[in-house]
Formats: structure tokens, C-alpha cells, sequence
């Protein structure tokens, strides 16, 4: 018998985890999807070819329930599908910040939790999944977990305690890099270049950079230096990034990003 999924709450996460799903081989018929806007359900279902149903529909058919509501969403959400999820169901939360306690509080008792932060380069298959298993779910659940976060990338196991720091680095990482490219696509344009030309130069840069480090076995400090000739153009560069404090400041936004998401576990809404 055939397993089904249900994504539950498909919006961008949602929909990026389901078409990478598709991509790897599970069969649009054993997915379900879940929308709050009958439109957006009709979308999902036209693009993909997935039957939408409603929440409570999921909640009983569904042997795995992945929940990609806003953290903010979830209390509601979880008060509608509490009643109808059994406990041998497998229920996956992809959101920022909320606990594996905060579900196994709410859902049946004994019903395996696994906490999941991916982020938006699921939807060229380059994810970065972190993953955690709350008190009840097995080595099995967290399998399972990595089989269908698998299809859109990396995935990496990692303690609970460690979800709110994987959040700031991988979780919100690929909004840093969108930053970057954008700020050096305007220091292009400073310097008299046009703006498709600028935008050009730094992605295919930002591309060569991440694949060296991915695959050159470096260090990030010697592939730098090997970039740093002596009285040369790039260490004006940094000198520059060092006097602004550009190294101070990620570290704080990535600390205060990891601040949010501890907030949010506490249930802060703005
Ligand atoms: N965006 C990102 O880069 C990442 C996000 N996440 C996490 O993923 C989750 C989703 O984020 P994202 O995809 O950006 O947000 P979206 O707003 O795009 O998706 C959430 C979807 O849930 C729908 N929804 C809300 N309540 C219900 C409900 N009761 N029943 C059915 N559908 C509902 C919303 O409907 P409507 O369209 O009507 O609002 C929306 O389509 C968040 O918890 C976030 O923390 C994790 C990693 C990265
Ligand atoms: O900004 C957010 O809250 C979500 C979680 C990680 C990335 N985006």
C-alpha cells in the first residue's frame, strides 16, 4: 500500500518541498495538500497535479502531516487537526522556532514529532534541511524524515537545541546571500556599470565561490587570501568591509536571527 503525505499549509516552503517530491519520483497521487484560499488549492492542484483537501481530511487519511504554516499559524492549525490525527502518524513541522513539545503537548499522546528547518534553495534541489527528532519518534521517523527532505537537497541531523542557531545560519542563509548580491549589484552600478551586467558578474562570481567551497576542500580564509595579491585591488576591499565592520555585523544579525527564532518558540507574534 502506498504511503501518502500531506503538506499542510502549502505556501512557499510548502509547494518548493512538494514540487521537489514530484521531481524525485512520489507519485502526485499520494500527496495531499492543504490551502487556506480555495484559489491557492486550485493553483497547487493545476501546477502539479496533487488533489487538494481540507485540513481535517489530511489529518485522517495522511500516514506522514508536514505543517508549513507560519509559526504564528500553527496553534490554530494544530487546534483543528489534534482530534483527528492518530498517534502512530508521523507529523513533520517545518517552522521557525517552535519545539517538538510545543505538538507532542497537543497532538495524541505518544505521536512522533520531527522538527525540520529547510530553506527556499529547495527549489532548485540545493536544500539545506536540518533535522531533529522530538521525544517519541524513532531512528525510522527521522529516516523517513530525510527520505522526503532529500529530494531537495542536504539534510543534517542535528539536536533539538541546536534548530534555533541552524534557523539563523541555513534557515533565513540564503536571504544573506540575495542581500549581498544585491548591495554589490549597486556598488556595479557606482562604478559605471549597467545593472544586467553588474548582476551578471556577481552571480556567476557567487557561483564559482560556491562551488569552490563546497568542492575544493579549502578553507574559506586561504581560498580569500588566494584571491588577495600583495598591494593589490582586493585588499583595499577589505580593508574597507573590516572598517565598516561588516564581520561584526553578520555576526549580530545572525545572533538576532537566532533571538527570533527563540521567540517565536515562546510564542511572541510581532
Ligand atoms: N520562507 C522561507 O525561507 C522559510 C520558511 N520556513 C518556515 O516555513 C513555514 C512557511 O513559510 P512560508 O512558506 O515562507 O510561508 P507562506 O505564507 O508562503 O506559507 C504558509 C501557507 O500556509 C497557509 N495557511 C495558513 N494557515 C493555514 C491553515 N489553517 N490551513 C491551511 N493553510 C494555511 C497560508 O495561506 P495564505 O496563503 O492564505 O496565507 C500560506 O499559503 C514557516 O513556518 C516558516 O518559519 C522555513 C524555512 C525557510
Ligand atoms: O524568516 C523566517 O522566519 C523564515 C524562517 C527561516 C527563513 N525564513
Amino acid at each position: 500500500m502506498s504511503q501518502k503525505v500531506a503538506v499542510l499549509g502549502t505556501g512557499k516552503i510548502g509547494e518548493a518541498l512538494l514540487s521537489g517530491m514530484i521531481r524525485a519520483g512520489w507519485a502526485p497521487a499520494d500527496l495531499l495538500v492543504t490551502a487556506r484560499r480555495p484559489e491557492r488549492a486550485e493553483e497547487l492542484r493545476a501546477r502539479h497535479g496533487v488533489s487538494p483537501v481540507t485540513n481535517t481530511e489530511a489529518a485522517k487519511t495522511a500516514d506522514t502531516l508536514i505543517l508549513t504554516v507560519k509559526p504564528q499559524d500553527m496553534g490554530t492549525l494544530l487546534d483543528e487537526l489534534a482530534p483527528h490525527i492518530p498517534a502512530d502518524r508521523l507529523v513533520i513541522s517545518g517552522a521557525a522556532g517552535i519545539p517538538t513539545s510545543f505538538f507532542e503537548e497537543r497532538l495524541a499522546t505518544g505521536t512522533p514529532v520531527v522538527r525540520v528547518m529547510t530553506n527556499t534553495p529547495a527549489l532548485v534541489d540545493e536544500a539545506m534541511s536540518v533535522i531533529s527528532a522530538g521525544s517519541h519518534a524513532t531512528a525510522e521517523h527521522l529516516a523517513h524524515a530525510e527520505e522526503i527532505f532529500g529530494a531537495v537537497g542536504k539534510t543534517l541531523r542535528v539536536p533539538e537545541s541546536q534548530q534555533d542557531a541552524c534557523t539563523a545560519l541555513s534557515g533565513s542563509g540564503p536571504a544573506y546571500f540575495f542581500y549581498l548580491v544585491e548591495a554589490m549589484t549597486d556598488a556595479g552600478i557606482l562604478l559605471g556599470l549597467p545593472r544586467d551586467k553588474a548582476h551578471d558578474l556577481i552571480v556567476q562570481s557567487a557561483i564559482g565561490a560556491a562551488v569552490m567551497l563546497r568542492d575544493s576542500g579549502e578553507h574559506p580564509v586561504k581560498l580569500r587570501e588566494n584571491v588577495t595579491s600583495p598591494a593589490g585591488t582586493t585588499i583595499n576591499a577589505i580593508r574597507e568591509l573590516e572598517n565598516h565592520g561588516v564581520r561584526a555585523a553578520l555576526i549580530a544579525a545572525l545572533e538576532a536571527a537566532r533571538d527570533r527564532s527563540r521567540e517565536l518558540a515562546s510564542g511572541k507574534k510581532d
